[in-house]
């Protein structure tokens, strides 16, 4: 559940008199997600979602993250245009929070990915990174190695609380990988959390990408691994190829990897695993049992991290590659 504000009807129709949206018919709170507060609008003109931007979300970035949205569905990427005030403003507020009012979306997010979401999940991360191109407004990936550092000295000392030796483990891996993280490979707008949740599909084809609130610039070919880690592996933490590979060729089909991209994907498929994990263990740790949030499982990731450790070669990700 993630409804961290609750709202009172009559902000909110004051809140739409901002707009050009029509009059309030109903609203209800979306009990999906873990980040922000999102509520389900019907107006006299459409369906809305209002969010209120919560913990994780700088007010700072949110020009990035709404004029991201705006150039994507400008290029024909399906995901939810920022709703523009009559004063031309994106950004409101509500409940003390600051909100925007987005377009809503058709479809259904996948609980059982097959390997043809994968392709075509694959498919329509390369076509928002190509259409991001030429984005005016940057921002730094607040999850990358320094990010993580800061996140795992605050879990670090309880780490060994969720399973003995983790606090270890996971040293050791984020001394690597500051170590021996790419620099150099082509860099672009992320979506950073492209998870089958924040993608909706009708009659088999994507119909909307959602949730772009730890989009930033980063490494293209991390975006890729991240969904090789949210996309291909089973409930039984098995990595399937067949997917991973879908997953792959769909994405050059639309943009080619480089052969270092490539070469860099065990790496990348690793740091983004510790990225979910530490996000994870982070909330585990500190969200009180009880919250109206459903807390998610750090141990996936921790399995994730250790599939991708034995890893030898990125062919066993499916590239086809010996
Ligand atoms: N534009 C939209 N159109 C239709 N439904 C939407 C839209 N935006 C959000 N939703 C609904 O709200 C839910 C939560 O949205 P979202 O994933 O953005 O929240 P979040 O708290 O940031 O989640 P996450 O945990 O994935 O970061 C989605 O699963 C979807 O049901
Ligand atoms: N997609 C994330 C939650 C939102 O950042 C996860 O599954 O941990």
């Amino acid at each position: 559940m993630a409804v961290y504000t609750e709202i009172g009807e009559d902000d909110l129709e004051a809140l739409l008199e901002l707009y050009d949206a029509g009059k309030l018919l109903s609203f209800k709170g979306i009990a999906e997600g873990s980040e922000n507060s999102n509520y389900l609008l019907h107006t006299s003109r459409a369906p809305y979602i209002l969010t209120l931007y919560e913990r994780r979300v700088d007010p700072v970035d949110l020009p990035f993250f709404l004029g991201l949205m705006e150039h994507l569905a400008e290029r024909g990427v399906s995901c939810p245009l920022p709703v523009r005030r009559r004063d031309g403003a994106v950004v409101s507020e509500i409940a003390g929070r600051p909100a925007a009012l987005i377009t809503f979306l058709e479809g259904m997010w996948i609980r059982r990915p097959t390997p043809q979401h994968c392709r075509k999940v694959g498919e329509a991360l390369a076509g928002l990174h190509l259409a991001a191109e030429g984005f005016a407004l940057t921002r730094a990936n607040a999850l990358t190695l320094n990010g993580w550092r800061d996140l795992w000295d605050k879990a670090r000392p309880r780490a060994d609380e969720v399973e003995p030796g983790l606090e270890a483990e996971v040293e050791a891996d984020l001394e690597m990988l500051v170590r021996q993280w790419p620099h150099d490979l082509p860099r672009g707008v992320i979506h950073a959390d492209l998870f089958p949740d924040n993608v909706f599909f009708l009659g088999g084809k994507v119909s909307g990408i959602i949730d772009f609130y730890f989009a930033c610039n980063d490494l293209l070919a991390y975006d890729v691994a991240t969904c090789l880690n949210a996309w291909c592996f089973e409930k039984d933490g098995s990595y399937n190829l067949t997917k991973g590979s879908a997953l792959l060729e769909g994405y050059q089909s639309v943009r080619r990897l480089q052969a270092e991209e490539i070469a860099a994907l065990p790496l990348l498929a690793r740091g983004s695993a510790l990225r979910f994990m530490l996000t994870r263990l982070y909330d585990w740790l500190t969200i009180p049992d009880g919250a109206l949030v459903t807390k998610r499982d750090p141990m996936e990731y921790v399995r994730r991290l250790r599939f991708h450790r034995q890893i030898s070669s990125p062919s066993e990700y499916g590239t086809g590659i010996q």
